[in-house]
């Protein structure tokens, strides 16, 4: 058996009664699982990942200082570029062997997000790389939107129960840049060993052999979608909301070995966020005598806040 189960989302978005609660039983039980599904039906076609990939290269391959023109101060790099060896992974030192990209919210009819959020940065020598960037965040907003409906059902929740958290919610898209390896890294990874912060996260660009996740026996096992899926996994958010009812997945990005640590990476994490105001407090359906409530209650942005510092992002 895979390690990481596969879903399609049309099961979920059919009229069909029964391949709909199939949808959200395999949903459910992978996340109390392992914490990873790997889904197609998504809304990203082919032509707009091929456009993405080629866009972010096209990005990266940018000279180093025109790069760091666009890593902004003071934002805990939130937006725009973050250069490599900056972020490492919570109570880690070394930093981790990355450089990334953020592209935030796209806030529509909301003046008091518009003004919490820092503003997107714009690349002016591609034009083309802002654009794919925004169309991509849409689609998988889209698709998290889904996923999350799926869950609330699974959590005897309204269905519609996160929209209104996630609407104009504090959302990033992460176009991340492995480079090659050029000397023997002593202590440092691609990406260490973390759990995410968010809500869900999803991932383009699995594919590849490197991304490994903890299974419940505390074993490391690689984690690989189709060239069709994306990679989803459950977030510290969610975890703590449902008193880890869904699981919050340790996973990292391990080196390549020797022979190939001339090849890049590239992956693309869409971290699906609610806005700042909303409660985590772990919901009353997941307490009970054999379930006490682990966690105290804190706000999406308070978590968030303690956890960019955490990171080395935010001081
Ligand atoms: O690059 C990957 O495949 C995963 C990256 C990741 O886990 C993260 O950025 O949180
Ligand atoms: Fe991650």
């Amino acid at each position: 058996m895979k390690p990481v189960p596969s879903v399609d989302l049309n099961d979920f978005l059919s009229d069909d009664p029964i391949k709909k609660q199939d949808f959200v039983d395999r949903l459910g039980k992978a996340y109390q699982d392992i914490g990873f599904v790997a889904l197609k039906g998504h809304f990203l076609d082919d032509a707009l990942v091929e456009k993405l990939y080629s866009e972010i290269k096209n990005f990266f391959d940018l000279p180093t200082e025109i790069k760091q023109r666009y890593e902004i101060p003071g934002i805990g790099g939130q937006r725009g570029y973050v250069s490599f060896g900056k972020e490492s992974a919570k109570g880690k030192k070394e930093g981790d062997l990355k450089e990334f990209w953020h592209f935030g919210q796209y806030v529509e009819g909301d003046a008091k997000l518009e003004a919490e959020y820092p503003k997107n940065v714009i690349v002016k020598e591609l034009p083309e790389f802002n654009a794919v960037g925004k169309e991509v965040f849409k689609m998988l907003e889209k698709t998290a939107k889904y996923v999350l409906r799926a869950l609330a059902i699974h959590l005897n929740l309204k269905d519609t129960y996160f929209d209104d958290y996630i609407l104009n919610g504090n959302s990033i898209l992460r176009p991340i840049h492995y480079p090659p390896i050029v000397n023997e890294p002593k202590e440092a990874v691609r990406a260490a060993a973390h759990g995410d912060i968010n809500l869900i996260t999803l991932l383009i660009g699995a594919q590849g052999k490197g991304l490994q996740v903890k299974n419940n026996k505390g074993e490391w096992v690689d984690a690989i979608a189709a060239p069709d899926e994306l990679m989803i996994n459950v977030g510290d958010m969610l975890s703590r909301h449902t008193n880890n009812k869904l699981k919050s997945t340790i996973h990292r990005v391990v080196n390549p070995p020797k022979d190939l640590w001339g090849t890049s990476r590239y992956s693309v994490p869409f971290f699906m966020h609610p806005v700042s105001d909303m409660k985590l407090d772990v919901l009353e359906g997941c307490i009970d005598e054999a379930h006490p409530k682990q966690y105290e209650n804190i706000t999406a942005g308070a978590f968030l806040n303690e956890r960019l510092i955490e990171l080395g992002l935010k001081n």
